[in-house]
């Protein structure tokens, strides 16, 4: 069953299955990514996190483009005193907060703000015109989505410095090299190819899919001890989870398992 939401404008929303689809849709502005836009983006994968019906959500963009960036028209008129009383582009960090796996599939520009969004997904599929980038330098700024402290965990120190410092984009194979995207596939392939691995997160158990991904996430954020301590932690409380009976049960009776989400 698929369904299209019409409360926004700037993106197209979409259940398949238990994949809740979030698709931008600026395409004359290559999906540059304006407050509106900000604003629909955070708000229906919040409403996708919420729905106790979706295993995994998947943000794409157009073939053109995931995200050229922020909308520098939007921006270049405000002041020092604007973008700080507003705390610009803060609202975006309530996608760290959301627990449901997110899969980016990238096709064609995804620069600033774009490869920024792309990043704060839990994982990128990228088609093999993916372009990404840092390219706010050349504007006169410095990255404001978490693109020098996310790129640099993702790829190193030296190629995000080459790519914050020179602006230069790289292609989907230099990114793929770098750690930056889990896979590569053909452009015609990509929604299929992301699709289908949101399906497979989805047909997981939920909650053991959220522990599985809080699990990888603390490990940017802490000391390699604590990250173990706490993954043994979340491994031992799985054990109170009908899904870990039920997945092991599977295994031993030679079944496909059914997962109960609980
Ligand atoms: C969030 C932060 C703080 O990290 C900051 C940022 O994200 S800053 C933005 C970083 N991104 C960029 O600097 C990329 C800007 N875009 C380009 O360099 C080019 O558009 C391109 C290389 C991606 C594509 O070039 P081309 O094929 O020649 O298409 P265009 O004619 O340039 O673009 C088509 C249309 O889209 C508008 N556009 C593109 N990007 C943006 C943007 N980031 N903000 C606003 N508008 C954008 C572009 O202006 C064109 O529209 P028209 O002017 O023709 O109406």
């Amino acid at each position: 069953m698929s369904s299209r939401a019409s409360e926004y404008e700037t993106i197209l929303t979409e259940r398949k299955g238990r994949v809740g689809v979030v698709t931008l849709n600026r395409p004359k502005a290559l999906n540059a990514l304006n407050s509106q836009l900000m604003r629909e983006v955070v708000a229906a994968v919040e409403a996708f996190d919420a729905d106790g019906e979706i295993g995994a959500i998947l943000l794409t963009g157009s073939e053109r483009a995931f995200a050229a960036g922020a909308d520098i028209k939007e921006m270049q008129p405000k002041t020092f005193a604007e973008v700080y009383a507003e705390d610009l582009f803060s609202q975006w960090d309530r996608l760290s907060s959301v627990r449901t796996p997110i899969v980016a599939a990238v096709s064609g520009y995804a620069l600033g703000g774009g490869c920024e969004l792309a990043m704060l997904c839990d994982f990128i599929i990228a088609s093999d015109t993916a372009k990404f980038g840092q390219p706010e330098i050349k504007l006169g700024v410095i990255p404001g989505i978490g693109g020098s402290q996310r790129l640099t965990r993702a790829v190193g120190k030296a190629k995000a410095m080459d790519l914050c410092l020179t602006g230069r984009n790289m292609d989907a194979e230099e990114a793929e090299r770098a750690g930056l995207v889990a896979r590569i596939v053909p452009a015609a392939e990509l929604l299929d190819v992301a699709l289908e691995a949101a399906t497979t997160i989805a047909s997981m158990s939920l909650p053991i899919a959220r522990m599985a991904k809080e699990a990888v996430n603390r490990s940017f954020e802490t000391t390699l001890a604590e990250g173990v301590k706490f993954e043994r932690r979340v491994f031992h409380s799985t054990f109170a989870t009908a899904d870990q009976k039920e997945g092991m049960a599977a295994f031993v009776e030679k079944r496909a398992p059914k997962f109960v989400n609980g």
